[in-house]
């Protein structure tokens, strides 16, 4: 049996773009083609209100749109327990959280009826134990020597106890990146790193630029989510 994995995709996601649900058909699609891990679930991780990174509308409206965005997808599931919190959480945390409650599931039959929603639809049929792992562009990757941003404990722990699947993004050299890295290297058999064959720029920047501008971006954003930003008026849209 292969050792079962959920991924796990942390960031702001204001708004979701189809990329960010891409990423997760991607790292599927690599693990069956390598045979070396069953992907059992998805998760996507809205980041704290408190993160306060410029352009992030407040969770409320973050979760809406991912849960109509999320509507067509049969595997991935939103966790609000990041946004829940009384502050920001570190990556490591929503990682060992998701991991430890899981698995404390899978461990005793007795309270599987009462699980909450970003669970994988298929734990209750589900043996032994899951690693979760970390899901993300390569941008992402190389923000993890940007002064102060990132602890090295935190990244040792992540790549330690969890594993991180990087895909590719134009403009990043993430095999690069981990060459000049001596921590990266010495963990280097827990970062899987994938192409994106059908590389796709659109980012949560770009749309908010769009919008805010009154420009168009039907085709690069699910209909429901546009309508929703609309009827918000969320990134400086005009409802009118
Ligand atoms: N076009 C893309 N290709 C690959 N990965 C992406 C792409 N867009 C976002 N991601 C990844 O999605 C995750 C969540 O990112 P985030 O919410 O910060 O999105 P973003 O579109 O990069 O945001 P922003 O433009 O506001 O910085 C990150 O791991 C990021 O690397
Ligand atoms: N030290 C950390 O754990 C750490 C630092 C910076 C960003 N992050 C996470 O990275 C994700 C993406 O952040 P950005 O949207 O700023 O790229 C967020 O979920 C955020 O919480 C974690």
């Amino acid at each position: 049996m292969l050792p079962k994995v959920i991924l796990i995709a942390c960031g702001s996601f204001s708004p979701p773009t189809p990329m960010h649900f891409r990423m997760f058909e991607i790292a599927r699609d690599y693990f069956q083609q390598m045979g070396t891990h069953e992907v059992v679930g998805g998760i996507v991780s809205p980041v704290h209100d408190s993160y306060g990174k410029k352009g992030l509308v407040v969770a409320k409206h973050r979760i809406a749109m991912l849960k109509l965005a999320l509507k067509s997808s049969e595997w991935i599931r939103m966790s609000d327990w990041e946004t829940q919190q009384d502050g920001w959480t570190r990556t490591r945390i929503t990682l060992q959280y998701h991991q430890n409650y899981i698995n404390s599931l899978l461990s005793d039959d007795s309270n599987r009826d009462t699980v909450p929603s970003w669970l994988p639809g298929n734990l209750k049929q589900m043996t032994g134990t899951v690693q979760v792992k970390l899901l993300c562009g390569a941008d992402l990757l190389e923000s993890w020597n940007v002064p102060g941003l990132w602890e090295n404990d935190d990244i040792e722990a992540i790549l330690g106890h969890h594993g991180i699947v990087v895909i590719s993004r134009s403009g990043s050299n993430p095999e690069q990146f981990i060459f000049n890295s001596d921590l990266l290297s010495k963990y280097r058999r827990n970062i899987e790193i994938v192409t994106n064959w059908v590389p796709n720029e659109v980012s949560s920047s770009m749309i908010r630029r769009l919008v805010s501008r009154g420009q168009s971006v039907k085709y690069l954003l699910d209909d429901s989510v546009i309508e929703y930003i609309m009827k918000n008026s969320l990134f400086g849209a005009n409802s009118q």
